[in-house]
């Protein structure tokens, strides 16, 4: 349907700024959901990804606010637009930047925190004086209601439009309750519309409180053969790849190398810290020479974040090019000519499956998206690149072996890797105990496991640990015991590992020599107090320093176990307990000792042995005295 067969009429403005961008027909959600907004109706609108949601709203609110008989005065604000991320916002307003050249028209700006502090926010308002504020929810409630002693300067009282993109990743991200106190801060009359993918169940809160007999639009699209219904667009071709845990990364390998059309990738990982990892890894590998990769989450900086995403956006056609991410990308970014997604492992929501595709085949173009997914039938098919596979994993283990940073970044990887499976919605397909954590572990070039309770009753097929010290041969041979595997064990030195950052190694050796100080100390301490006096025996003497010992031991005791508490409930994501891995041998030690002293006293309580053998046991023989 042609744009000008809408009405009422677009602005000739609008209408030229469409044929420059080479738009000469509505797609289907457009021709739909913009007469309804430009007759004030509420509208609910859930359209697959791709399908031009942005102009559905973009156009009516440039038209009700350019056609308002009274201009809005300084510091009122006509439209509000909400989106979860701050990509989102930064895309929805450069869409706005394209129809809103001309001074003459309604102005807008972005609010989205980060770089900017409230106060910053709140002098560019004032500066510009903007008709449409387009931002994420916590930094648009500052501004509007206030923070603190910072007042609001925003009017809102003439608001005619609020706008909720990606409505249901609003909910999801925890948002309603911001949601609510902006809601109910806006005048009533307005016009409010809701857009997404995909919708909840939960958005028919936000319909009751916000919404008044909003007209739901669904585009849904068909499949010509089938006849069912699709919730991703036609053009785009969905396959998933069932695979080893291990063997996840050679399959990345092979589709972007061998796949003709993988020239601009998205690949999503679980969470951020498998993205910090894999960035690092991938990087180095030769196999990737070539392209240029990029990393994107939300735990990096706004400043990095927006110049991570703008690169991305600004590859050229010719280049080839991959964007690591976890799902803060996943959902409405526009980047052109994406041909194809990598999702190497599936969404906590499978809502967000079909968001992370739609990344792809976006307004009609053609895009692949595959779904790595762990062991299946499709077996026979991997086996075929085994060896390249075992080639691939030691080249990242002699990464990570060059650099202890990658080899914390990795722990803390796989630890976040599995508490996030354990938190996918479809937890029926997705439980822990079936997944091979070994061979995740493998995949992820894991010089040894870290220590976290979800590994004990977990399979740990073909993870061979490397040995580091005394302490991790006795893991391996653990191991060995439980689960009758065998263990190649190389030796390593985990105290010579070191950081290539060399500020940061200088700091590791300081901490280390600080320790190993302490350590020596404290046992000086203990062997001081069994020295007993030499002379004449005397039993007042005796007694008196089996006190002091006691003494010193119950409280070397107490701290043990706080330190044991305090280590159970500590998350083992935290890089503080890895890097304290190599202590724990000193305690470890001591502990046994302790328990072994506990054992003994009782024995003689219990007159099983007699004083002389305790004492002798303990290290406190007549020889000593
Ligand atoms: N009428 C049109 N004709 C051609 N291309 C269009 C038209 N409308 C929008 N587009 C283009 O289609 C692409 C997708 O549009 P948009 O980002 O609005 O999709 P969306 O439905 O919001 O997707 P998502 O659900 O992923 O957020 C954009 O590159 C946009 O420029």
């Amino acid at each position: 349907m042609s744009w000008d067969a809408l009405e009422p009429k677009l602005s000739p403005f609008i209408l030229g700024t469409l044929a420059t961008l080479g738009f000469s027909e509505m797609t289907p959600v457009q021709a739909s959901a913009i007469p309804l907004f430009m007759k004030n109706k509420d509208v609910v609108v859930e359209a697959v990804t791709g399908s031009g949601k942005t102009l559905a709203f973009v156009i009516p609110i440039i038209e009700k606010l350019k056609c308002r008989k009274k201009r809005l005065a300084k510091n009122e604000i006509g439209a509000l637009i909400i989106t979860p991320t701050r990509e989102l916002a930064q895309q929805v307003s450069s869409v706005f930047s394209i129809f809103l050249k001309d001074p003459s028209l309604p102005k807008h700006a972005l609010v989205i925190g980060g770089t900017n502090t409230l106060q910053d926010d709140i002098t560019e308002f004032k500066e510009l004086s903007p008709d449409i504020l387009i931002g994420t929810p916590g930094r648009l409630q500052d501004l509007l209601i206030g923070k603190g002693s910072i007042k609001s300067v925003v009017n809102t009282k003439e608001l005619e439009i609020l706008v909720l993109d990606e409505a249901d990743r609003l909910l999801d991200m925890g948002f309603s309750q911001t949601l609510d106190n902006i809601i109910t801060h806006l005048p009533k009359q307005r016009r409010t519309g809701l857009f997404s993918a995909t919708m909840t169940d939960a958005i028919s809160e936000i319909v009751r409180v916000g919404l008044r007999n909003p007209v739901r639009v669904i585009v849904k699209v068909e499949d010509i053969i089938s006849k069912d219904e699709q919730r991703t667009p036609a053009t785009l071709d969905i396959g998933c790849i069932v695979c080893e845990p291990h063997q996840k990364l050679a399959q990345l390998i092979r589709i972007i190398n061998r796949e003709k059309a993988a020239k601009k990738c998205i690949v999503y990982f679980a969470t951020c810290a498998c993205v910090d990892y894999f960035y690092k890894i991938l990087l180095k590998l030769p196999q990737l020479k070539g392209r240029s990769i990029h990393s994107l989450h939300g735990q990096m900086d706004t400043k990095r974040r927006t110049a991570t995403y703008q690169a991305f956006i600004n590859i050229p056609l010719t280049s080839k090019a991959l964007l690591l991410c976890t799902d803060v990308a996943a959902r409405g970014l526009d980047v052109p000519d994406v041909d194809f997604i990598i999702q190497m492992d599936p969404p906590q929501d499978p809502k967000v499956f079909s968001h992370r595709c739609g990344r792809t085949a976006r307004a009609g173009k053609e895009g692949k998206a595959i779904l790595l997914l762990v062991k299946g039938r499709e077996e026979v098919y991997v086996d075929a690149i085994d060896e390249e596979n075992d080639n691939l994993l030691k080249q990242v283990r002699d990464i990570v072996l060059a650099d202890r940073d990658l080899y914390d970044k990795g722990m803390k990887a796989f630890v976040s890797y599995v508490r996030s499976y354990t938190k996918h919605d479809a937890s029926y397909i997705f439980r822990l105990k079936d997944l091979d954590l070994g061979k995740v572990a493998k995949g992820y070039g894991l010089l040894r496991l870290p220590k976290m309770p979800e590994l004990k009753d977990c399979k740990l097929n073909d993870f061979e640990e490397t040995s580091i010290n005394v302490r991790q041969i006795y893991i391996c041979f653990f191991f060995f015991h439980r689960n009758g595997i065998h263990h190649n064990i190389f030796c390593f030195q985990m105290d010579e590992y070191k950081y290539a950052d060399k500020s940061r190694e200088k700091k590791r050796r300081q901490k280390l020599a600080e320790e190993k100080l302490k350590f020596a100390t404290q046992s000086d301490k203990i062997h001081k107090v069994r020295q007993l006096p030499k002379g004449p025996w005397s039993a007042k003497k005796l007694a008196k320093q089996r006190k002091v010992e006691r003494k010193f031991k119950k409280s070397r005791k107490n701290e043990l176990l706080k330190k044991r508490k305090a280590d159970d409930m500590i998350d083992a994501m935290s890089s503080n307990r890895i890097n304290d891995i190599d202590n724990d041998d000193n305690d470890d030690n001591e502990w046994k000792e302790l328990q072994k002293e506990e054992r003994l006293a009782k024995k003689l309580k219990k007159r099983k042995i007699k004083r002389e053998e305790f004492e002798k046991e303990i290290g406190l023989t007549v020889s000593d005295v």
